[in-house]
């Protein structure tokens, strides 16, 4: 029998083709392709798991990365309760791009989201590394702080995705009394905006319904 049902959103971020939605494919179908196309806009998937008794969905938002689609980020990453920031360790240039996701992160949410730093393709690593494992971290522990977590992964060999995910979902276990009060918080705004957007439009027909009156 399990405890409760905790629902929580979690954002893939990271330039084009460092390969996010082959990691969320790979976790949620278990598939993997060579061909993937790019992503347009954002998509997501749902995965259900049970972690320390808890009955956990994950809504997963696999964003895109090409440059043009950038200025629409704040609406996937807004409300997420963790943000994978994907690289590629092949690519020097995707790794400079992770560090303006954390940036912009920082400037935008609060403190309380979950951030995995993620180096993808680790099947190409003897052949093709460009980033040093020990140049992430030391990044990470200076950057964010000791508690941020950074993960080597390939999406292509099904390496360390589900490990990933568990990390994740083993957080937002222990923060779901934190997750579903801030839920609760931001559904009761929705209804108090509702109401005053209710009101104003009372009020607006109120009152070209007596301009009507005085304009016979
Ligand atoms: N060798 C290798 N290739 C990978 C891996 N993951 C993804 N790829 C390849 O990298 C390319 C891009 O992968 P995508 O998953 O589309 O990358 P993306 O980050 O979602 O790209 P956008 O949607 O354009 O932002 C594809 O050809 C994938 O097959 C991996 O772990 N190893």
């Amino acid at each position: 029998m399990y405890s409760s049902l905790l629902e929580a959103k979690v954002v893939i971020l990271g330039s084009q083709g460092v390969g996010k939605t082959s990691l969320v494919v790979r976790y949620v179908q278990k598939t993997f392709s060579l061909n993937c196309t790019s992503t347009i806009g954002a998509s997501f998937m749902t995965k259900k798991l049970v972690v320390d008794n808890c009955k956990v969905r994950l809504q997963i938002w696999d964003t895109a990365g090409q440059e043009r689609f950038r200025s629409m980020a704040p609406m996937y990453y807004r409300g997420a309760n963790a943000a994978i920031l994907v690289y590629d360790i092949t690519s020097e240039e995707s790794f400079r791009d992770m560090n303006s996701w954390v940036e912009e992160l920082r400037k935008n949410m609060t403190g309380d989201l979950i951030i995995h730093v993620v180096g993808n393709k680790l099947d190409l690593a003897s052949s093709r590394r460009a980033i040093p494992l020990s140049r992430t971290e030391k990044y990470v522990a200076e950057t964010l702080g000791p508690e941020f977590s950074v993960h080597e992964v390939s999406a292509k060999d099904d390496d360390g995705i589900e490990e990933l995910f568990l990390q994740i979902t083993r957080k937002l276990v222990e923060r779901k009394h934190e997750i579903e009060r801030i839920k609760r918080i931001n559904a009761e705004n929705a209804i108090t905006l509702q109401q005053l957007e209710d009101e104003r439009l009372q009020q607006a027909q109120t009152s070209n319904n007596s301009s009507v009156c005085c304009g016979i």
